[in-house]
């Protein structure tokens, strides 16, 4: 039975427009869109009505980065699928997509299936998934032309962590030379793991464990190394690279070079990067090991650059990279020896209020707030139109924000599984009220209002964003 469903009044805010619009939603797409108040928009007729004068109407998140019960370092990042996409919609995001993992010795297939057995029935939200690969070799390249056809469309690759998830210069080659081929997009971690590890090495050797060294030794000029040799390593291939985590001014100086130079190369940073620093790694009594992720939290004057970034589409995504794992027993593994506190920052819930607080602070407009949040990982991912935006055809995914009211982000209040937040005691200004997910409401008025096994896998066609 079809069921329909009018939002009327609101801003609508896309990465093309901003139009007061009512918005009708017919079995779960967007239907019309029409002129508040025209003879077009009275004639919508609905079963639900959602009031949303004096809010934003804006399409649902799309986060590109989320590790959900991903191990490391002897445990699992404490947000599951269920806990972590719900989550997620309390923040305004409708999609995410997270990272299956090939183990060493195991194939692309074996990974991705045991990350399907944890998505699903589980989400409150859509999901995709990207594929880590950690070993490169003839099979694992044929499959990736398997995994292209079925909807991952794109696959991670380490420069760091060695014995891990790591791969060397040939192997990242070959992988960007099956992905020139099937069109698959390589997504780099890219930081100097091996030099890093002998920093490491010789900070603990010197009796440096506290969390901050972690910042210390995974150095900037690590990052833009890195970011450039992936870059080079791109174009030898004739491949799209897209750099996950972005945290330096240099690695930025890298990739807007690489543009300039008119290489279909992209930047991902996060929320961490562009709000908390060195200082936050730098709190006493361990709780620096709140802030350990990689690549790390920089000095304050990185962040300006970030953003620089951003405005100029030198970086055009900002993702959360959400690998909570709670302070007590977790980020504890690692007390006494900061290369054993587990990697990784929960935020899947805070990016959209926080994007948006950078549009009440004047560093972004509203309409790149939605781009660098919504519609290029859309696009960047292969979910645009469905995803991304609200226009005619797209899947209902559509959030009611409130640009006047003012929270506090705490720990008390957030959703995450997890005992701290990254922003404790921060005052935002925005807050999401209403979430639909293909047109059924997960959130209503700030009551959750979904159920695990709503969100569906929703296979990726290639990158939409090339040059
Ligand atoms: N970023 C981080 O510290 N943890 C998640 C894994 C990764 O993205 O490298
Ligand atoms: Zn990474
Ligand atoms: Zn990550």
């Amino acid at each position: 039975m079809s069921r329909r469903t009018v939002i009327r009044g609101g801003l609508v805010i896309t990465a093309a427009d901003e139009i007061h619009a009512d918005v009708l939603i017919e079995d779960g797409r967007i239907a019309a869109l029409a002129a508040s108040g025209t003879p077009a928009a009275e004639a919508f007729t609905a079963e639900r009505t959602i009031d949303a004068t004096g809010k934003y109407v804006i399409p649902g998140g799309v986060d590109g980065h989320t590790h959900m019960e991903m191990p490391f370092g002897g445990t699992y990042a404490s947000d599951t699928f269920e806990t972590g996409t719900r989550a997620a919609a309390w923040g305004g995001t409708t999609t995410i997509v997270d990272f299956a993992i090939q183990t060493v010795g195991g194939s692309l297939r074996q990974g991705l299936d045991a990350w399907h057995a944890k998505a699903e029935g589980n989400c409150a939200v859509d999901y995709g998934f990207h594929m880590i690969v950690s070993d490169v070799n003839p099979e694992t390249l044929k499959e990736m032309d398997l995994l292209v056809e079925e909807g991952v469309t794109s696959f991670k690759q380490f420069m760091a962590y060695p014995g891990v998830f790591y791969s060397d210069d040939g192997q990242i080659l070959r992988a960007m030379q099956r992905a020139a081929e099937n069109g698959g997009l390589i997504m780099m971690h890219a930081e100097n793991g091996i030099a890093i590890d002998v920093l490491v090495e010789q900070a603990l050797a010197r009796g440096e464990t506290a969390p901050r060294y972690h910042g210390e030794v995974r150095k900037a000029l690590l990052e833009a190394e890195a970011t450039h040799r992936a870059i080079r390593l791109a174009q030898v291939a004739g491949a799209p690279l897209y750099v996950v985590h972005v945290s330096a001014t240099e690695a930025v100086a890298e990739l807007a070079r690489a543009r300039d130079d008119g290489l279909n190369v992209f930047g991902e940073t996060c929320p961490q990067y562009l709000f908390l620093s060195t200082d936050n790694l730098a709190e006493p009594d361990f709780e620096g090991a709140k802030y350990v992720c990689s690549t790390p939290l920089r000095p304050k004057d990185h962040q300006a650059r970030l953003w620089q970034g951003l405005r100029t589409n030198d970086l055009q995504v900002v993702s959360t990279d959400h690998c909570p794992f709670c302070f007590s027993g977790q980020k504890e593994l690692g007390r006494g020896d900061f290369s054993k506190i587990p990697n990784g920052l929960p935020g899947v819930e805070n990016r959209m209020d926080l994007l948006h607080q950078a549009v009440v602070e004047g560093r972004i407009s509203r309409r790149r707030w939605i781009e660098i949040a919504c519609a290029t990982p859309a696009r960047m991912f292969g979910l645009y139109p469905k995803k991304g935006t609200i226009a005619p055809g797209a899947d209902a995914d559509v959030v009611v924000y409130d640009p006047r009211a003012e929270q506090v982000i705490s720990a008390e209040t957030h959703h995450m599984n997890v005992d701290y937040s990254a922003y404790e005691g921060k005052r935002v200004t925005g807050r999401v009220e209403t979430v639909l997910s293909r047109g059924v409401p997960v959130i209503t008025e700030r009551e959750y209002t979904g159920h695990a096994g709503h969100g569906v896998f929703t296979p990726r066609s290639t990158c939409q964003y090339l040059i």
